[in-house]
């Protein structure tokens, strides 16, 4: 797992080798720990570079350990013992050096790094600290306020940063091994003593105190209740006041605690489920490694409104020609300046030239004729996504295939209207689409494997999370966002306030809660659906029987707001108040709350006092629960697609591992119960009926979320 060679016959070179991103492994540690000895006591070996095999040096410590009895020699002495060596050693980094890699590097004397190189202290983002001496070393080599934001944040920084920071010695655009074996060769025999970055006294600014105050304020804000941020904040605090021998005591203490935290779990869960969703597969048995992507050159985007306007620059800056059609000539004339704008600023945040010659504008739809791919963004409306499909069924060339942005219609319908229903796959943005990262890609039962394959493929090089999944009403983010909502609609009934279901959420730690997250999506959104769906009666009628739509409990309250005209944000009013039309700040509406107590008086609802705990678990579990029936469904494939969907789309907090992980944390038999409870309090909502599937895992012993794909299969197959 380590080679030792002799090199320009007095380098000793030591290679890491554990693919695909040489993690340092129990094997791999023993092998640098012998390959570090026979370099030393080698007489012919005057220096010593340390790199990695396949031009990655290395992603840092092997996660997958971490939830093993973790074997072989520790991290820690193997760092102290290169950086205690006689003979100087060198890391030439190449690709990634990350957490534990860049640690390594750290107890290196010098670094060298290419120019792509990409380094940083990542482990915050796993829920953990850097506990190989970093949060001691990397302050005292580039002081207390460069590290913290680098610690605090896991954040990549290029080689040319790095340089700049100080972390490395030495950037080239040459072969980064053989310039370190330069490098090494000309500081052989070099006196040491400035080298070993653990004797650096730390450089702190004058008064520590009051920047500990301020950033662990920030942090503690931005972190939206992840406890890692704040650990690290404090090693490097305990860097900036401690000898360094009693720093790596407290670093080894607080990595201590954060190790057997649910929050690492739940942050390393969401590292392997964010690759385990590419490893996607459909009922029929496709799967990724055995469905082939046909290459995209030229795409076009239908509708150049918010979402359109976003997919075409996502698709601009991802290199492709895009012809962006827009038949309404005010919405046209709005868009190509919008759309301008928005690549300026993106270029100019990247330090790039914008994109603008890759669009081409047009009013005609016969102008997608020659691409290769189509992706209609019209308003969400049946009626004209028919029409829209049924045109490029025959204006498009043979082959190309047809996406619709849809959030939530069905797909297979839309594929029906066309001559080639195998070429139609939903692309399913979500807003802002060139920033967010999250993509459903959505399979009707007649879409091939390819156009699956091909929109994944066109997703991952826009850089998105991409996350196949079945159709079906609202597919499986806003299918699950729906007993979701209707819980907090139905706890304003009976008691609660917007201001109580949001402070509920966002200490969860969403970051906004469902009534400020309604009012900047705008209410009229959901009324607009409602409507479409017969759910709509206007005017306020009393009794239990106006709050029954369809069989089933129904609350009109965002009905009754939007057809005053509060339609969030946009209008100054929805469930918060806003300074003006446009403002963001939510401020407490009295007129709000004089309109829910005559609205329960209206209908006979004596307000109860409701808890944070009863708000969570009543639009936590009915979320969930929903999830359970999209897994017996089978319109996702594993809890990681639910999770990752959850995580990316919808701000769940990524260090409660999504929703299902979550429930799997809670414990399936209290979910269970939970909605049992709930379901025969409120028996007119379905949605709080356990599901099924829910109920058989609680059975066969709740196994835990790794599990449930093979669980699921088990049962499926003995029915
Ligand atoms: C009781 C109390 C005890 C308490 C004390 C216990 C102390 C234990 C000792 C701790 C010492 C601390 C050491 C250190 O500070 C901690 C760490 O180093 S944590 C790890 C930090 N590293 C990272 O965050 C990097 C993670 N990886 C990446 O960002 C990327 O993978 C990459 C390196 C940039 C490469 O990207 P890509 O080329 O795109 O490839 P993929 O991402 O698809 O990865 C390919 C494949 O490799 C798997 N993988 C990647 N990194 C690791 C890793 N570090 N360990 C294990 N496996 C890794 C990845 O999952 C992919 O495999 P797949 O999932 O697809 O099968």
């Amino acid at each position: 797992m380590a080679q030792f060679t002799r090199v320009s016959r007095s380098v000793g070179l030591i290679t890491l080798q554990n693919p695909p991103v040489n993690a340092l492994s129990a094997v791999a540690r023993q092998g640098i720990v012998d390959a570090v000895k026979r370099a030393l006591s080698d007489p012919k070996v005057k220096s010593v570079v340390i790199c990695g095999q396949n031009g990655i040096f290395c992603g840092g410590a092997d996660i997958k350990e971490f939830g093993t009895n973790i074997t072989g020699p520790p991290l820690v002495p193997m760092i102290h013992a290169i950086e205690a060596s006689n003979k100087p050693v060198v890391a030439a980094i190449e690709g990634s050096a990350f957490g534990g890699g860049l640690e390594l590097a750290l107890g290196c004397h010098y670094r060298v790094a290419h120019s792509k190189a990409k380094l940083g202290l990542t482990e915050v983002t796993l829920g953990l600290l850097p506990a190989a001496g970093g949060t001691q070393r990397l302050p005292r080599l580039i002081g207390v306020p460069a590290a913290l934001n680098l610690i605090t944040t896991g954040r990549h920084v290029t080689a040319a940063e790095a340089l700049q920071l100080g972390i490395v010695d030495q950037v080239t655009d040459h072969n980064a091994v053989d310039e370190a074996v330069k490098f090494a060769l000309s500081v052989a025999g070099k006196s040491l003593d400035a080298r070993r970055i653990s004797t650096y006294p730390c450089p702190c600014p004058s008064d520590v105190d009051a920047l500990f105050e301020e950033v662990m304020q920030k942090v503690r804000q931005s972190a939206r209740g992840a406890i890692a941020p704040i650990a690290c904040v404090q090693a490097v605090r305990a860097a900036a006041t401690l000898p360094y021998s009693q720093g790596m005591e407290r670093e080894q203490e607080l990595m201590a605690t954060l190790f057997t935290s649910g929050q690492a779990r739940a942050l390393q869960y969401c590292f392997f489920a964010q690759r385990a969703v590419g490893r996607w597969s459909m009922p029929s048995g496709a799967r990724w490694d055995t469905s082939k992507p046909r290459s995209i050159h030229k795409a076009a985007v239908i509708g150049l409104g918010t979402m359109g306007r976003g997919i075409a620059v996502a698709l601009a800056q991802t290199g492709l020609s895009v012809v962006a059609v827009e038949t309404q000539e005010k919405q046209f004339m709005e868009a190509k300046k919008m759309v301008s704008g928005m690549m300026e600023r993106g270029a100019k945040r990247h330090g790039t030239a914008p994109p603008l010659d890759k669009i081409t504008y047009s009013q005609n739809i016969q102008a997608v004729a020659d691409v290769d791919l189509v992706i209609e963004a019209v308003f969400e409306d049946m009626a004209l996504k028919e029409k829209v499909f049924q045109q490029l069924s025959t204006i498009c060339k043979q082959g190309t295939f047809l996406c619709t942005n849809t959030s939530a219609l069905d797909v297979d319908h839309l594929a029906s209207q066309t001559r080639n229903p195998e070429l139609v796959v939903g692309m399913h943005f979500f807003a802002p689409a060139h920033v967010m990262k999250l993509l459903e890609v959505v399979y009707g039962p007649r879409s091939s494997p390819q156009a699956v394959a091909t929109a994944m493929q066109l997703g991952k090089k826009m850089g998105k999370v991409s996350v196949a999944v079945g159709n079906c009403r609202g597919f499986v983010g806003n299918r699950m966002l729906k007993p979701y909502l209707e819980q907090a609609l139905f706890l304003l009934e009976e008691g609660a306030t917007p201001e109580l279901v949001d402070g509920a959420l966002e200490e969860f730690g969403f970051a906004l809660g469902v009534f400020k997250m309604s009012d900047l999506s705008g209410l009229d959104v959901g009324w607009k659906v409602r409507k479409g769906d017969g759910l709509v009666e206007p005017g306020l009628a009393s009794g239990p029987s106006a709050r029954i739509r369809q069989g089933r409990r129904y609350s009109p309250l965002g009905d009754l707001l939007c057809e005053q005209g509060r339609f969030g944000q946009k209008t100054g009013q929805g469930w918060y108040r806003y300074d003006k039309p446009g403002s963001r700040v939510p401020r407490y509406d009295p007129w709000l709350h004089s309109f829910l107590e005559e609205y329960r008086t209206q209908h006979g609802i004596v307000a109860r006092r409701i808890d944070q705990q009863e708000v969570l678990e009543r639009c936590l579990y009915a979320l969930i629960n929903e999830g359970f029936r999209i897994l017996e469904d089978g319109i996702a494939a594993g809890p990681e697609d639910i999770d990752i969907i959850y995580v990316f789309g919808y701000s769940w907090p990524r260090h409660r591992g999504g929703p299902m992980f979550y429930a799997s944390m809670v414990g399936l038999a209290k979910v269970l119960e939970r909605l049992e409870h709930y379901h025969q309090a409120h028996p007119d909502v379905p949605y709080m009926q356990p599901c099924n599937l829910l109920r058989r895992l609680v059975a066969s012993g709740s196994p835990p979320v790794h599990k449930w794909k093979e669980a699921i299969k088990k049962l499926r197959s003995q029915l």
